[in-house]
């Protein structure tokens, strides 16, 4: 398909500006997704940081949760970061009373893993797949993989072993920010999968 590529991010709560301005620096045609009508002609979907149990009751408030899901299912390259790898992730561990996922990576994610050793903190992370350097990353208040099935490529760790990027087909999802560091690999990888699928 020529013409650039469409990427949504949803814009129900949290730090979907700093998305969108990324996504658009890379050439990105951006759009916020607010209802269920925005999601038509979307290459891609962004789920931003913020607050997973916030962004899920809005969801489903706003009557998108099932058109999420939909778009999920039918293979839409979805890039979820902090509370939005817990929206796509199909277990939640420590969720609040009644949190529901849209799913889609098939993965057991705790919210707020590192809440009582230390609230927010940031490493430096090797990540194969994007190269040299390390990934600057940025934790805040994070979840983290603690199991995942099969079909569920890691693509960093922690030195504990905790997942903290996952792939699973037309789906990534980071417990980090790469949104607030400058580094635009993150974004630039799955732009380049929103590609790939188009
Ligand atoms: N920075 C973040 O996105 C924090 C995630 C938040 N702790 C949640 O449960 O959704």
């Amino acid at each position: 398909m020529t013409g650039t590529a469409r990427v949504g991010v949803l814009a129900l709560q949290g730090d979907f500006r700093e998305h969108a301005a990324v996504l658009t620096s890379l050439g990105a045609d951006v759009s916020l997704i607010r209802r269920p009508s925005e999601l038509t002609g979307i290459d891609g979907l962004v789920l931003p940081g913020g607050e997973s149990s916030v962004m899920d009751k809005l969801a489903r408030s706003f009557d998108l949760a099932g058109p999420l899901r939909e778009a999920i299912s039918a293979g839409l390259p979805v890039y979820g970061t902090c509370a939005g790898l817990i929206l796509l992730a199909d277990r939640i561990l420590d969720g609040i009373a009644g949190q529901q996922s849209l799913g889609g990576l098939d993965v057991s994610v705790r919210r707020n893993a590192f809440g009582s050793q230390l609230d927010s903190f940031e490493t430096d992370l090797p990540i194969p797949i994007l190269g040299d350097p390390p990934v600057h990353a940025v934790f805040i208040r994070a979840p983290a993989v603690e199991a995942a099935g099969p079909a569920v490529t890691p693509l960093a760790s922690l030195p504990d072993g905790r997942m903290v990027a996952v792939e699973q087909g037309n789906l990534l999802g980071t417990s980090f920010h790469p949104e607030v560091t400058g580094d635009t690999r993150f974004h630039a990888y799955f732009l380049d999968k929103v590609e790939r699928s188009r």
